[in-house]
């Protein structure tokens, strides 16, 4: 396992990737060319807020499998080209939260308290108090735009200065805004015609891009304090210059910046504006966190295991990727067989998902089965990441449908496949905490522990048939584990089910092929 690292991550963090047995390159700033000419050696690429992960990249990484982003924000990394290619992108989402939401209030304080100015006068010999008179944060209104992870930490220590918090957060319940006590505004516009101060907490997308700009800057209370600590432009740079230059804004302050780095924009200029270079994440804390984290989702991720803060996958908590590692297994292993026994093309797949599992957030249970499906027929990579999109470009309508009650199995898992000829299922469940169960194929019921080798026999329900393959085998050395044989009516077609210790010659497949009485046989290979 290769690693590249192009920014700089805290030592904790390349340790854990090194004591992983990786290789791990650390070029921190190394420049655009130079990166495009290495990157095809390496498996997995951790970057920061500054390397562009585009394109132009990944058609130059055909090793690449993994991006880990030590950080929150992703607007550097192009989500669709990674997932197109089955790279994973994760990120360390929680891991520096608090210390970007000190940093607002940081930046607010001193903003409002001319701190920086204060002190830069100082430094210069003047002993001024005049001209400093700040504004004091109790009793005012704060208005925060996006009310998730950094944005309720905010709230939550504003509310401490005595502040009101109000918020703007369309996509959220309502039971998020009353469980950090936060007023609800519809609109924006409320939010922005009530607020003395407006801190910025949404991600960088088309919709928040310059959200605050002339519009709003008409509309807000003479005097207001901005912070931005999110992304560089959600305020419209050159709507706030002009805005602090009239009076609107008294106190800006500002982390991000649309072009970074940046030593020229007028807002440097402006001496009621505190201007830091992108510090929110830069905490000692945030920064082992970070580096921590994104080291244990790189490698879990190199290694095929399920990721929590996978961008590309369906979300998942930590406790939920560790219930469902079973489950993932079990769908990947009925995908699987039906590729194995059929070859027709297939229509539709659905996925039923029956008792206790449909309580639970299944969809990547259903991307675990489509990857066991189309992964040992395709020849580019088909993973979790991009399974859903494989189904799609191949015309293949997946659905999931899902019943909480509780039938023979506490769980059921089935999947259904559709061809233009007929439909075929497949049932699993998870015995015990771990243990996958084919429980049906194609109607035919079972109990079966899958293991690397099996094979699957149809034949007439008639005495000697389970005698010859069992001598067959044995003849020629093969180990039968398990036998089992089902029969739907008697008298008619029967299924057996071996698993067995080791594979079998093509030889050996046609003797047993030529038993009277068995009508077909196929050998699985997991
Ligand atoms: N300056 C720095 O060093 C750091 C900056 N950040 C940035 O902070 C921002 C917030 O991060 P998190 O709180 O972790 O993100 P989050 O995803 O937890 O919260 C963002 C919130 O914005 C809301 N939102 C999205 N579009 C919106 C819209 N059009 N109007 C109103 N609300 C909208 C979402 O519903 C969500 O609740 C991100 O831009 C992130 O990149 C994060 C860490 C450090
Ligand atoms: O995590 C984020 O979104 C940040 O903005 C921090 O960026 P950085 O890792 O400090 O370049």
């Amino acid at each position: 396992m290769k690693i590249l690292v192009t920014e700089k991550i805290a030592t904790k963090g390349i340790d854990a990737m090194l004591q992983s047995g990786a290789i791990v390159d650390e070029m921190v700033g190394i420049n655009r060319e130079h990166l495009l000419e290495i990157i095809a050696e390496y498996d997995a690429l951790v970057v920061r807020s500054v390397t562009k992960v585009d394109e132009e990249l990944y058609e130059r990484a055909g090793n690449l499998k993994v991006v880990g982003r030590a950080g929150n924000g992703i607007d550097n990394i192009e989500i669709e080209g990674a997932t197109k290619r089955g790279i994973i992108v994760v990120n360390t989402p929680d891991a520096n939260s608090v210390s970007a939401a000190e940093m607002s209030i940081g930046l607010l304080l001193a903003s409002c308290r001319n701190i920086t100015q204060a002190d830069a006068l100082l430094r210069s010999k003047v002993w001024d108090r005049k001209g400093f008179k700040g504004i004091e944060l109790n009793g005012k209104t704060v208005g925060i735009v996006g009310l998730g992870r950094i944005g309720s930490l905010v709230a939550t220590r504003l509310q401490a200065f005595g502040m009101k918090t109000i918020a703007y957060d369309p996509y959220i319940t309502d039971e998020r805004f009353k469980k950090f006590g936060v007023e609800k505004k519809e609109i924006l516009e409320d939010l922005v015609r009530e607020s003395d101060f407006i801190t910025l907490h949404t991600p960088k997308t088309e919709e928040t891009f310059g959200m605050i700009g002339e519009e709003a800057f008409r509309i807000a209370k003479k005097g207001i304090v901005v912070v931005n600590c999110a992304r560089g432009g959600i305020v419209d740079e050159d709507a706030l210059v002009k805005a602090i230059e009239d009076g609107t804004v008294a106190y800006a302050g500002i982390d991000v910046l649309v072009q970074e780095p940046n030593t020229t924009s007028p807002l440097l200029e402006l001496k009621n504006v505190v201007n830091t270079p992108h510090l929110g994440a830069d905490t000692v804390e945030a920064q082992d966190n970070v580096g921590i984290t994104i080291a244990e989702e790189v490698i879990s991720a190199l290694r095929g295991e399920m990721v929590p803060n996978a961008v590309n996958l369906p979300t998942l908590h930590h406790q939920e990727v560790d219930g469902l590692r079973a489950f993932l297994k079990l769908g990947e292993t009925l995908g699987r067989l039906y590729h194995q026994l059929e070859k027709e093309a297939v229509k539709q797949v659905e996925v039923v998902y029956s008792g206790e599992i449909a309580k639970q957030e299944t969809e990547v249970i259903t991307l675990a089965v489509l990857k066991g499906l189309f992964e040992p027929v395709l020849m580019e990579r088909v993973n979790y990441v991009n399974a859903m999109l494989t189904a799609k470009q191949r015309g293949v309508m997946v659905t999931e449908s899902k019943t909480t009650e509780i039938g023979n199995y506490l769980n059921l898992v089935q999947v259904r496949i559709i061809t233009n000829k007929k439909e075929y299922t497949y049932s699993g469940t998870i015995f015990g905490k771990e243990e996958p169960r084919i429980v049906e194929v194609n109607g035919f019921e079972f109990d079966v522990s899958p293991t690397k080798y099996m094979l699957v026999a149809e034949n007439q329900d008639q005495p000697g048939m389970i005698g010859q393959i069992g001598t067959l085998l044995g003849k020629r050395n093969i180990n039968i584990a398990t036998m089992q044989v089902s029969r739907n009516l008697k008298g008619k077609n029967a299924m057996m089910f071996l698993t067995i210790d080791s594979e079998v010659s093509k030889e050996e497949k046609e003797q047993i092929k030529n038993i009277d009485g068995i009508s077909r046989i196929k050998f699985i290979k997991l």
